[in-house]
């Protein structure tokens, strides 16, 4: 099966995470040709469908017919790029319908562009997929998946809502509600401080009762990270920050949203549940142990991650920031404790290596001193939570326990983990 290149960055002392930090290569399903064409060029939600089905090509809506096409004609065609990226300039058209008014964001599969829709009156986001077969044929998975999210949704499931899509010069385009910033964004302008325990708190909230709706539908997101839960209002207020940053020691406000309303995006790497996945999913910080030692995976593994996020909104950063596998599990155990022998023993023959006696082969195994060193620099769980949070430390170390189990079989639910007292508490 082909898989894509990791894109991993090596080790700096100074900031380890890339600005948008690329998953693993996904394996990609074989989609059946029937589903594909079903739901070709399909308005959602409650505008009538207006493309016809067939081959795809440049998508054509009767431009002329339209109130005030004569400023909406098509732009010269241009080459993709050499990634197979939609070549455009602001202000210029895609299709009739939507006009572009800048670039939001860029991922593996292709680019965010803000648009206007004339037709509706209101700016979009729309994912300009690369004009590449195989993430053509993810983007209509993730356009399947997004359908069926929007066909069980009763109000507010916290998934991003799908308005439309089409196929515009060899490249899907699919077009969503416009959303604010990432969590990873807004750390990030924010010089990476961390966010108030009654914010984490109510994201947390959403983010579960998010995964607990996919859950039931048995689907499982599988790429859940910072980049992918997006605050759905950009407005933030400024507060004082009586913790000073190393990395920015001269100022005493910190960022915090207004809102804590969010949404997860990136349905493309999301699939029903199998009783055999034991493919690489996640982008490494946010990946399962499960997944590094090839025991096979499930649902779970969206719990893991939503564990490591918890955890960077309280602190700011990442949890585990690596980009080695050895070194990732080593990190787990100095935050966590060991890993259980049961599961070091039934290790996939990619992951032996790792594994010496029943054993992690730590610091035996590590790569360099330096990996040591980042290793050790690691507090335990409890002490890294106690550092950053001042009130619900406790609760929210016995949430996280139960979020970060390696055991998947014995990983707390989504739906158990709404439960849990840390979300009892109501927001100061
Ligand atoms: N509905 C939206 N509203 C506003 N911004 C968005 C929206 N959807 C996506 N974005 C922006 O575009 C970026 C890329 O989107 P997305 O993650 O869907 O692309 P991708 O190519 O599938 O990414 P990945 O590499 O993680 O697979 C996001 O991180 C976000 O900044």
């Amino acid at each position: 099966m082909e898989m894509e290149r990791v894109f991993e960055f090596p080790h700096t002392h100074m900031d380890r995470r890339p600005r948008k930090r690329a998953r693993l290569g996904w394996d990609v399903p074989e989609t059946p040709k029937a589903q594909v064409e079903l739901f070709f060029g399909q308005e959602l939600g409650n505008i009538s469908s207006y493309a016809p089905s067939g081959v795809p090509s440049e998508h054509t809506t009767s431009s002329l017919s339209v109130k005030g096409v004569a400023r909406n004609g098509s732009p010269p065609w241009r080459d993709d790029d050499k990634d197979g990226h939609y070549t455009f300039a602001v202000g210029e058209n895609l299709t009739s319908r939507y006009k572009i008014h800048s670039k939001m964001g860029e991922g593996t599969f292709g680019q965010v562009l803000e648009c206007w829709d004339r037709e509706r009156k209101e700016m979009v986001a729309i994912k300009i997929v690369r004009g590449i077969k195989k993430y053509r044929e993810a983007a209509m998975i993730e356009i399947e998946m997004l359908q069926q999210l929007g066909k069980h949704d009763i109000g507010g499931n916290r998934c991003v809502q799908i308005r439309n899509w089409f196929d515009y010069r060899n490249h899907i385009c699919i077009v969503f509600e416009k959303l604010g910033p990432s969590l990873y964004d807004f750390l990030r302008k924010n010089n990476y401080r961390s966010f108030p325990i009654d914010l984490v708190r109510e994201i947390g909230r959403q983010l579960l009762e998010c995964i607990a709706f996919m859950h039931d539908l048995r689907m499982i997101h599988t790429d859940l990270k910072p980049e992918n839960i997006l605050l759905v209002s950009p407005d933030y207020v400024k507060v004082p920050d009586y913790k000073i940053s190393s990395r920015s020691p001269n100022s005493y406000f910190k960022k915090v949203p207004k809102s804590s309303a969010i949404k997860v995006i990136d349905f493309g790497s999301t699939t029903y549940e199998r009783v055999d996945q034991s493919y690489i999913v996640s982008t490494r910080h946010y990946r399962a142990p499960e997944v590094i030692l090839g025991l096979g995976w499930s649902h779970s593994c969206d719990i893991w991650s939503v564990g490591c996020i918890l955890v960077e909104l309280c602190t700011g950063e990442a949890l585990f920031q690596t980009h080695e596998n050895l070194e990732h599990l080593a990190m787990m155990e100095r935050v966590l404790g060991p890993l259980p022998m049961h599961m070091l023993k039934r290790v996939d023959r990619h992951a032996e290596k790792y594994v010496r006696r029943g054993k992690l082969d730590w610091p035996v195994g590590a790569t360099s001193r330096e990996s040591i060193k980042a290793v050790m620099k690691l507090p335990r769980l409890q002490n890294l939570i106690m550092q950053h949070v001042d009130h619900s430390a406790g609760d929210l170390i016995h949430l996280l326990q139960g979020l970060l189990r390696y055991d998947p079989s014995e990983r707390i639910t989504a739906k158990e983990a709404l439960r849990h007292s840390f979300f009892m508490r109501r927001s100061h």
